[in-house]
C-alpha cells in the first residue's frame, strides 16, 4: 500500500491539458487567466488629482499668495488648462489631469470662493499634495496578471482598465461523477428501510461548481456489463471520471475489475490513509483520468478535497498554495498505521494561533459533522498519541468564502 505522499505525487505527475479558449471580459470571472496581462499606458495614464478642489502653483503660495483667481473648471475627462499668472488656479474636480502648469491641489474644505476668487484658508499646505502622480503604481508595459491567476473581481478590474475585450483562460475539464451501487435510490425517491439516497455524487458534483466545472452526473447498478456499457462510453467522452464507491473488497465490489478489462491504467489502488483507503487512480490511453473513490461519504469528500482539486489546480496551471497549519485542541490517540485525516473546525485565538477543534464522529460513514468542518487535519501515519497544542497541516475544505 502507497503512502499519502507517494499517492500525491503519482497525481501530480499526471496533470491534465484541457486546452484553452477565449472569452469576452464579462464572462470571465472565476476562470484561470491563460495569458499575462500588461498594462497598455502608465498607471495612472496622467497625473491624476484625487481631491475636488483648486490646483495652484506651490511657489506662488510659498511666496505668500494665499487669493487665486479661477480661470477654469476642469472636469475630470476634461483636457488640461494651463494658468498664465502665479495668482491664477484652476477649479478641479477628482480624476481630472493636472495642468502643466500646477504642482498641487488644496480640497474645498481647505478654501472659500467668493466672486471668481479662492481664498485658501490654512498655512498647512505641502508641495505636490492631492496628486496620484502619473506611472505611480505601474509603468506602460508592466504585468498585472499572469497564467494560471484566478480571474477574481480584482483581476477583472486589471483586465478591463488595460482595454483587454477577450481574454484567454483554461479550458475546464469535462468530468463525469459516477455513483455505484443498487442500495442507492434517487434523491426524489423514498428508499426501503435498508436503502438509502445517493449523496455522493451531488456533493461531488457541488465541490466542482464551486470551482467553475459543470460536472454530469450518473448512476451505475451493481452489474458488471451496465457498469462496462457506462465507462466504456464515459472513457471517450470525458477528461476525468470520479466514481464513487464500489472499490473495496465486497462481493459486488466490481469497479477495479472492470476498469482493468477497459484497459485502464492503475496507477495505484489503496493509500495508507483514513479516510479512503480503497481510493483507486488510473488513466485510460485516450487521455482520461480515473479517480475512483471509496463509498462512504466521509472518503469521498476527503479525496476530493485532497487529491482531485489539487490535481484539478495543478492542471490548469495553477500556482501551489502554501500549506495552512494549525494546533490541535484536545489530545487525541489513533492507533492504526494509516495516516488519519481529522475532520476539524478552525478557531483563530486571542494570540492569532488557529486551533483545530476536533470533531468527533462514527467513521467515514458519518457525514453529519462534514457542514461543520473547514479543514481536515492531517495526523502523520507514524505517530498514535496526538497531544493538545501540537501543530500539524491542515487541508482546507472549499467554500464559496
Ligand atoms: N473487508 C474489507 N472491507 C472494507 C474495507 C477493507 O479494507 N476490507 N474497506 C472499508 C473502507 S475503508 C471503505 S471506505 C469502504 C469502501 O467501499 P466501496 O468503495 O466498495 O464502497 P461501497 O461498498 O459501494 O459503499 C460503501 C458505503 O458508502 C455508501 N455509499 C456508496 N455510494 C454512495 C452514494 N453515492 N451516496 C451515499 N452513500 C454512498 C454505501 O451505501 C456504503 O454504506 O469499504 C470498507 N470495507
Ligand atoms: O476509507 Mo474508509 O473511508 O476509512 O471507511
Ligand atoms: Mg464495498
Amino acid at each position: 500500500m502507497i503512502t499519502v505522499a507517494e499517492a500525491e505525487e503519482i497525481i501530480q505527475d499526471n496533470k491534465g491539458d484541457f486546452g484553452k479558449e477565449i472569452v469576452l471580459f464579462n464572462q470571465a470571472a472565476g476562470r484561470i487567466l491563460a495569458e499575462t496581462i500588461k498594462t497598455d499606458r502608465d498607471l495612472p495614464p496622467y497625473n491624476r488629482i484625487t481631491v475636488d478642489g483648486i490646483a495652484v502653483s506651490y511657489q506662488a503660495f510659498a511666496s505668500g499668495i494665499r487669493s487665486f483667481r479661477i480661470k477654469a473648471t476642469q472636469a475630470a475627462g476634461d483636457e488640461p488648462v494651463d494658468t498664465e499668472a502665479p495668482d491664477e488656479c484652476i477649479e478641479v474636480m477628482t480624476g481630472a489631469a493636472l495642468p502643466a502648469t500646477l504642482d498641487t491641489v488644496i480640497r474645498y474644505e481647505d478654501i472659500e470662493i467668493k466672486d471668481g476668487i479662492a481664498t485658501i484658508l490654512t498655512d498647512n499646505i505641502t508641495q505636490g499634495e492631492s496628486i496620484h502622480y502619473k506611472g505611480a503604481d505601474r509603468k506602460e508595459g508592466d504585468v498585472v496578471a499572469i497564467p494560471g491567476q484566478v480571474i477574481s473581481p480584482a483581476v477583472i478590474s486589471l483586465i478591463t482598465s488595460v482595454g483587454e475585450t477577450e481574454v484567454r483562460v483554461k479550458k475546464t475539464p469535462r468530468v463525469v461523477v459516477i455513483s455505484s451501487g443498487d442500495e442507492l435510490v434517487p434523491v426524489d425517491k423514498t428508499p426501503t428501510e435498508y436503502q438509502v439516497r445517493q449523496s455522493n455524487s451531488f456533493t461531488v458534483q457541488a465541490a466542482l461548481k464551486l470551482q467553475g466545472v459543470n460536472a454530469d452526473v450518473l448512476h451505475v447498478p451493481d452489474d458488471v456489463e451496465k457498469i462496462t456499457g457506462h465507462l466504456q462510453q464515459c472513457l471517450h467522452a470525458y477528461d476525468a471520471i470520479i466514481l464513487t464507491g464500489g472499490i473495496s473488497m465486497g462481493k459486488f465490489d466490481y469497479i477495479p475489475q472492470v476498469l482493468k478489462n477497459l484497459e485502464v491504467e492503475q496507477l495505484f489502488h489503496k493509500v495508507q490513509q483514513r479516510p479512503g483507503k480503497p481510493f483507486w487512480f488510473g488513466r485510460h490511453e485516450g487521455g482520461s483520468f480515473v479517480f475512483a473513490f471509496p463509498g462512504n461519504p466521509v472518503a469521498v469528500f476527503l479525496c476530493m478535497q485532497r487529491y482531485f482539486l489539487p490535481w484539478l489546480h495543478t492542471s490548469m496551471d495553477m500556482p501551489e498554495k502554501p500549506p495552512v497549519y494549525a494546533m490541535l485542541d484536545n489530545d487525541l490517540e489513533f492507533k492504526p498505521d494509516l495516516q488519519y485525516f481529522l475532520q476539524v473546525k478552525l478557531l483563530v485565538n486571542e494570540q492569532a494561533q488557529v486551533t483545530a477543534i476536533p470533531l468527533n464522529g462514527n467513521g467515514s460513514g458519518d457525514f453529519s459533522n462534514l457542514a461543520d468542518a473547514d479543514a481536515f487535519m492531517e495526523l502523520p501515519a507514524e505517530k498514535t498519541l496526538f497531544k493538545k497544542g501540537e501543530v500539524y497541516r491542515v487541508y482546507l475544505i472549499s467554500s464559496i468564502t
